[in-house]
């Protein structure tokens, strides 16, 4: 069966990624491509890197222009897509990369996002531990998904394990490598390549980002009770990756052995999402491209902590890959259509 499909925000960064990896999926066909100040547009003067699609151009991304496809993506920034999902009948299949549908918490949402509180939908990352299951059960036959945050999901995959298992005390730091492509098409400082390129830029400090309410919401998915998340980005000069490096601290007598149990449990059998062999650490070009998340785990025994780093793609395991794999369990598709776990390196 072929299901027709639409991209909102298609000449963005997100957006031009869905497309990107939509081009080799057999089964969702797009039909029609979205955008706002660019409507109009011919989509390969925006995104001249997608070939395939050379007959596609903009339109204004409206509710009516959307419904009657089978399955819509929105890469749209945030509000904008709640305004618009809001308008979209319940039977479409509705995958959000904004943060309008990610959070249950409307006092979170009050305070990092502000504006309309949308509903929570089920949450895009298919590997994170829930209850008894994972996040993957939740998606089965969805309509409604929400694609995770890029650094959050990162953060949370890479600690989660410590969690479910019980090993570790509910004080997260994590510190990010990430690139400038996640914060979208920003023709802003300190975007501009003049002040990123040779530098590294630290934001967001201090406990104002909005990924922060996501990494603890999943945590407490994962077996947190009230998980306390340090969070500092620092941006570096590749255009896309992300590196995390999250620590925790160890319970009493937690060893090395029942650690790495805990983290190759926690992934086994998971294509994209893998745990590498003691010692040995990703990195952001091993990932580029791919769906796949690599984390790293260790023991710091002087410090009595535990180690981990991951490394993913912000633009494809962290927004639109992890939406296509969403949709494809949704439609009841094998889960990695469309997706590869090989990155581009060098
Ligand atoms: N970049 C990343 O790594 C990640 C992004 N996301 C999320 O994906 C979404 C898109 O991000 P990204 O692609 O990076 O952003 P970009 O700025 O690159 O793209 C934004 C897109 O939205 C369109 N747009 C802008 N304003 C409006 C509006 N008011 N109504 C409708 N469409 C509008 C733009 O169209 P036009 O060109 O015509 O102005 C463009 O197509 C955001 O919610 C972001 O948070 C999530 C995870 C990671
Ligand atoms: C470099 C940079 O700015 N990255 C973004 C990542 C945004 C993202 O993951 O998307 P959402 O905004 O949909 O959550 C940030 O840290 O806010």
């Amino acid at each position: 069966m072929t299901y027709t499909v639409a991209v909102a925000g298609a000449s963005g960064y997100a957006g031009g990624e869905v497309l990107r990896l939509l081009a080799g999926h057999p089964e969702l066909e797009v039909t029609t491509v979205t955008a706002s100040s660019n409507a109009g547009k011919k989509l390969v003067e925006l995104q001249p890197h997608l070939r395939s699609y050379a007959h596609l151009t903009l339109q204004e991304t409206t509710a009516e222009v959307l419904a009657g496809h089978d399955v819509v993506f929105l890469a749209l920034p945030h509000g904008a897509s709640g305004a618009i999902t809001a308008q979209l009948p319940d039977d479409v299949v509705v995958i959000d990369c904004g943060a309008d549908h990610r959070l249950t918490d409307e006092a979170a949402w009050a305070k990092f996002y502000g504006g309309e509180f949308n509903e929570p939908w089920a949450y895009g990352v298919p590997e994170l531990a829930a209850g008894d299951g994972k996040l993957r059960d939740r998606l089965v036959g969805a309509k409604k998904i929400a694609a995770p945050g890029c650094n959050a999901s990162a953060v949370s995959l890479a600690i989660a394990p410590g969690f479910t298992a019980g090993l570790v005390e509910e004080d997260v730091v994590a510190v990010l490598a990430v690139g400038p492509s996640g914060a979208g098409k920003n023709l802003k400082v300190p975007y501009l390549a003049s002040e990123l390129l040779g530098s590294a830029n630290p934001y967001g400090v201090g406990g104002g980002h909005r990924h922060i309410p996501e990494i603890v919401q999943n945590l407490k998915l994962a077996g947190a009770t009230e998980p306390r998340v340090s969070f500092t980005p620092v941006l570096v000069p590749m255009a896309r990756g992300i590196l995390a490096t999250v620590t925790a601290p160890l319970k009493p007598g937690v060893t090395a052995a029942q650690v790495r149990e805990a983290w190759e449990a926690a992934y086994a059998g998971e294509a994209f999402v893998q745990v590498l062999p003691e010692g040995v650490w990703p990195r952001t070009a091993d990932v580029l491209g791919a769906n796949t998340a690599l984390i790293g785990v260790t023991v710091d025994e002087a410090a009595g902590k535990v180690v981990a780093i991951i490394a993913v793609d912000n633009l494809v395991k962290g927004t639109a890959g992890a939406a296509i794999q969403s949709a494809n369990i949704a439609l009841g598709l094998p889960e990695g259509t469309a997706l590869t776990t090989n990155g581009v390196a060098p």
